[in-house]
């Protein structure tokens, strides 16, 4: 199950990649926000990151305006790794190295075809298992 959230500044980039994921045929959990009226984004950053945290969902997918605010949100909570990605190479290493839990994006960065590629980049690619990543990540934990 992946967790979605998001701003304003993110929303309509959100309904895209619902629709991919719905195409792709996996399951997602949006955690709002509704519409394009603006909000404040630590609330959806903070709802995905405890329901990663909680267990609820494997991986989540932030979109404010520019990725930012939301990823510095999600990174307050033990457990998350949160990657703002703008290119698929980003969203590729930090799967394999820091097993990034969320993909943070910018609505008001990334066009609509760029995202995508890079959502599917993140979800398919898994973590390479590394001891040494593995070393640096327990080193974040504590
Ligand atoms: O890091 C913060 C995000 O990019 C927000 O989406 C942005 O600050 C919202 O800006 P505004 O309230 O001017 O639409």
């Amino acid at each position: 199950m992946i967790a979605l959230g998001c701003d304003h500044g993110g929303y309509e980039l959100m309904q895209e990649v619902k629709k991919h994921l719905e195409e792709r045929g996996l399951e997602y959990k949006d955690f709002g926000c509704t519409g394009p009226e603006s909000v404040d984004y630590p609330v959806y950053g903070k709802k995905v990151a405890q329901a990663i945290v909680d267990g609820e969902c494997e991986k989540g997918i932030l979109i404010c305006g520019t990725g930012i605010g939301i990823s510095i949100t999600a990174n307050k909570f033990k457990g998350i790794r949160a990657a703002l990605c703008t290119d698929c190479f980003t969203a590729e290493a930090t799967r394999l190295h820091n097993d990034a839990n969320i993909l943070a994006m910018g609505g008001r960065v990334v066009g609509p075809g760029l995202a995508l590629k890079i959502v599917d980049t993140f979800l398919d690619t898994p973590f390479s298992g590394d001891e040494r990543h593995i070393r640096r990540i327990n080193m974040i934990e504590d």
